[in-house]
């Protein structure tokens, strides 16, 4: 699902890429299309229409570039592009969101962070994805000249636990430690979820456990970005922390994502949104979606191998000094998005020697 805006532009790299791959290890990817968010609305008025779920569930795993832009802005807010994302997510039950964030070396003058806050970082945000405020009812304007409004931060117990249960068994097969951010000094819902996250705990003895206030997870996000394995949290506090954590790697369009069902079957997109004041305008950088492509691979298909040629092949022209505008710095080459795309399938297509960061964005 290409989606609106830049998602178009960068959906046509990760399929790219996949033929690339597809020919360098004998695979062949059959690819289907549907339209989500506000080219759904503009085509029957729907941001999710029943051909784009049901083509969903039909897949073996599915591909969405971003929804939304200033075109549908005034809409009211159940009609809007975001509505269609929403409700994949849910009618799919992705609830778990993972967010890697990997600091690439060649990036680190990127970074508005100091290079050595930001070499080396390896962390990876859980965000939870069907439930907490993006999906609380009510969620609606009141009163006699609708001048109340409420939104409702809601979770069952059964809600967090999968979530919780998730990120632990992440943090086990990585650095071992977990990070819960939530809001227990004010938020009832939070206090509900560190109970969980104690509960937990004990299964997991071998994980060191740590809570922190969303508020100064922000700030240490990015002043000991170091100190973080896997983080674990609610919706509204995942969005928002994993832009914030993009800075690490110096650009928006970096960081890619997986989201997940109970049964593994996975959603694959970029962190970013539709991007309106560059879309159309071939700046986009392609590697957040195309790097989503490889946690497809890994996630959905259990293609390893062909996962990391795609990690390595960013890598390799990163070191090449080929960037988007968005990750200038001094004596890179700057490239278009499709200059860009072609770069990735070329050194796909040729393959090459072992790199540090290959397989970290388990
Ligand atoms: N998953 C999704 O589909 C998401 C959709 N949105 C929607 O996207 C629209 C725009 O929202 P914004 O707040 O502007 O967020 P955005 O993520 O689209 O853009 C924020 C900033 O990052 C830059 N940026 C984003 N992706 C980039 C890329 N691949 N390469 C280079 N620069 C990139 C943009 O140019 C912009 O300056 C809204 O309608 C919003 O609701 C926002 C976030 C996620
Ligand atoms: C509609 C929003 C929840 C999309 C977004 O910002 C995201 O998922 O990161
Ligand atoms: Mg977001």
């Amino acid at each position: 699902m290409p989606g609106d805006g830049v998602g178009r532009e960068v959906v046509k790299g990760a399929t790219a890429v996949l033929e690339a791959v597809g020919q360098r290890f004998g695979h062949e990817f059959e690819f289907e299309y549907a339209n989500i968010g506000g080219a759904a609305i503009d085509e029957s008025n729907n941001p999710l229409p029943n051909e784009t779920l049901k083509l969903c569930k039909q897949s073996d795993a599915v591909f969405l570039g971003a929804v939304g832009g200033p075109k549908w802005d005034s809409l009211p807010s159940h009609m809007r592009p975001e509505r269609g994302l929403l409700a994949i997510r849910k009618e799919l039950g992705l609830f778990a969101n993972l967010r890697p964030v990997i600091g690439f070396h060649s990036l680190l003058h990127s970074s508005p962070l100091k290079p050595e806050i930001a070499e080396n970082v390896n962390l990876m945000i859980v965000r939870e994805l069907t439930g907490g405020l993006y999906f609380g009812k009510p969620s609606e304007r009141r009163g006699e000249n609708q001048e109340s409004v409420v939104d409702t931060l809601q979770y069952t117990r059964k809600e967090i636990e999968r979530i919780v249960e998730k990120a632990f068994e992440l943090a086990l097969i990585r650095n071992k430690k977990l990070t819960s951010v939530d809001k227990a000094n004010v938020l009832e819902s939070s206090r509900m979820w560190r109970e969980i996250v104690n509960e937990k705990a004990s299964l997991y003895p071998q994980v060191e456990v740590e809570h922190m206030y969303v508020d100064a997870a922000a700030m240490k996000l990015i002043s000991r970005p170091k100190d973080f394995d896997v983080v674990v949290t609610e919706n509204l506090f995942g969005d928002i922390l994993s832009d914030e954590a993009s800075m690490i790697t110096g650009s928006l369009g970096m960081l890619p994502s997986a989201s997940l069902t109970e049964d593994g079957f996975g959603l694959y997109e970029p962190v970013h949104g539709s991007a309106p004041d560059i879309a159309g305008f071939n700046k986009a950088n392609p590697m957040a979606m195309i790097l989503s492509a490889a946690l497809m691979l890994k996630y959905s298909f259990n293609l390893r191998e062909e996962a990391e040629s795609i990690e390595q092949a960013v890598q390799e022209v990163l070191n090449a000094g080929y960037r988007t505008s968005d990750l200038q710095s001094v004596g890179s080459t700057v490239v278009g998005t499709e200059q860009m795309i072609n770069i990735i399938v070329q050194h796909v297509e040729e393959g090459s020697a072992i790199s540090s960061i290959m397989g970290a964005y388990m």
